[in-house]
């Protein structure tokens, strides 16, 4: 971790923070926002691939609350560079949400891409992004047997860093915790009661042995979030934020290259203008 750039102890931004009543309130939207989407679309259920990180288990946690444990089906879906304790964790989520759930494992299909290109195998992103965007199209093979929608578990500091796989684990039908920027979305999971051992582990996308977000991205999430609020979505300049949170402005800058290298992610595939 030691070129990660972190925020000092005082640096946090009350904007941040949720109290308890905009925990709830949160909660409520979200829970809401889940139901209506079911409806809207005129479907029997939900289905989420579980990870045994906080993003999954918190919105499984929420799509049970909205629709019940009949309608959210979980998919665990371990290749050979997940470890076994977070296979374990997704299913113990399962169990205590007392959802369905199946385990498959993905490897096979995983190596048939490496068969067919074999030059891809040994490049550590491209072959971590085939994992990921198998698990896609498991999610939509089982939403589309079961008349289900397949739930995101994408949040702000992801959408806004483009820190996930285009047309990977970005290829869902909505994303219930999008808004909330990852210090809330652990705060949110503490506050509904998902157990500290899963809200505490270092976010991980498990693509490939030993891969953290923070070191991959080379800052904090706590960092991260504080120049998201303050800089990306709110008002301060680079060096406002960069006094306010004590931290170099080279800090700052790397925050800003995440989120202008990532604009692509965030828009529907360009065309030309009509002629
Ligand atoms: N300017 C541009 N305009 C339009 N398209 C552009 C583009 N630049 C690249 N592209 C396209 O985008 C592709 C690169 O994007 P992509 O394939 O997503 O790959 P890329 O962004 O290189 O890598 C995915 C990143 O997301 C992280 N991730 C992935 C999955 C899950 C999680 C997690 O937290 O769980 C994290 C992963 O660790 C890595 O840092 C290029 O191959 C190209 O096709
Ligand atoms: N082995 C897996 N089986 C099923 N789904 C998975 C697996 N790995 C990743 N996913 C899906 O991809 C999503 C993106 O992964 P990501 O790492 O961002 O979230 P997370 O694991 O839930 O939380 P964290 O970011 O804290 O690790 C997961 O939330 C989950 O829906
Ligand atoms: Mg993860």
């Amino acid at each position: 971790m030691s070129d990660v750039k972190t925020l000092p102890d005082e640096g946090l931004p009350i904007e941040i923070h949720l109290s308890d009543d905009e925990l709830d309130a949160h909660r409520e939207h979200i829970t809401t926002f889940i139901e209506e989407t079911i409806d809207d679309a005129g479907v029997d259920g939900a289905v989420i691939g579980l990870s045994g990180g906080i993003d999954s288990t918190l919105t499984a946690y929420l799509a049970t609350e909205a629709l019940g444990t009949d309608r959210v089906y979980g998919l665990v879906l371990p290749s050979t560079v997940n470890p076994d304790e977070s296979m374990s964790d997704a299913e113990r989520v399962a169990e205590t949400l007392d959802i369905g759930y199946d385990v498959i494992e993905i490897s096979p299909i995983v190596d048939a891409f490496f068969t067919a290109y074999p030059t891809g195998e040994d490049d550590q992103m491209a072959a971590g992004n085939v994992r990921v965007r198998t698990r896609a199209v498991l999610n939509y093979f089982v939403a589309n047997t079961r008349n289900a929608i397949v739930l995101g578990t994408g949040n702000r500091s992801e959408g806004l860093t483009g820190y996930f796989t285009k047309y990977g684990d970005q290829a869902v039908d909505c994303n219930p915790i999008g808004n909330l920027y990852k210090r809330q979305v652990r705060q949110l999971a503490r506050h509904i009661g998902v157990p500290d051992d899963l809200v505490e582990k270092a976010p991980s996308a498990e693509m490939w042995t030993g891969q953290t977000d923070e070191t991959e991205m080379g800052v904090t999430y706590d960092l991260l979030d504080a120049v998201l609020v303050l800089h990306i979505d709110g008002p301060l300049s680079k060096h406002a934020t960069a006094t306010t949170l004590a931290i170099e402005v080279s800090a700052i800058e790397r925050v800003e290259e995440l989120y202008r290298q990532s604009e692509h992610k965030r828009h529907m595939p360009p065309a030309p203008e009509p002629l």
